[in-house]
């Protein structure tokens, strides 16, 4: 079991984000902002799909490492706490996926 958290990655993006550190990508992403920092999101989240169609197992784990830590800096951004996304997935358990979306409001 791994001892290491996305709320401990959050806060280390946090200190980051506005260190002014040369070497730092986060200080970078932040300071490029929120459409270069989506962007990137896209492209880990792109490079993920493909390992895993590729049954690519080592590669799927690197790209999803990328894709968790641009999602956190694209929440960071944006000002949303990871704790926000996980009281909202908190909020959907007991409840299946295809239950849910059968309520919805057809539209
Ligand atoms: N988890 C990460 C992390 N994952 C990916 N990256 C960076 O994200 C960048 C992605 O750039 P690229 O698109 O070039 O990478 P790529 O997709 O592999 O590139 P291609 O193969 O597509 O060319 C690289 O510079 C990676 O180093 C990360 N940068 C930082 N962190 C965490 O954030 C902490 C602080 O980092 P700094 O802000 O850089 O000090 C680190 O200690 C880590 O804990």
């Amino acid at each position: 079991m791994a001892q290491f958290s996305l709320a401990e990655l959050e806060t280390i993006i946090d200190q980051r984000a506005h260190s002014g550190d040369p070497e730092s990508w986060t200080a970078k992403l932040f300071a490029k902002g929120m459409d270069k920092a989506a962007q990137k999101l896209g492209e880990e989240a792109v490079e993920t799909v493909i390992a895993a169609i590729r049954g690519d197992r080592q590669a799927l784990v690197s790209e999803s490492a990328d894709l968790l830590y641009h999602w956190l800096v694209v929440l960071g951004i944006a000002g949303i706490p990871l704790d926000d996304v996980l009281k909202e997935l908190e909020g959907r358990t007991g409840r299946s996926g295809v239950a849910e979306k059968a309520s919805r409001p057809k539209g």
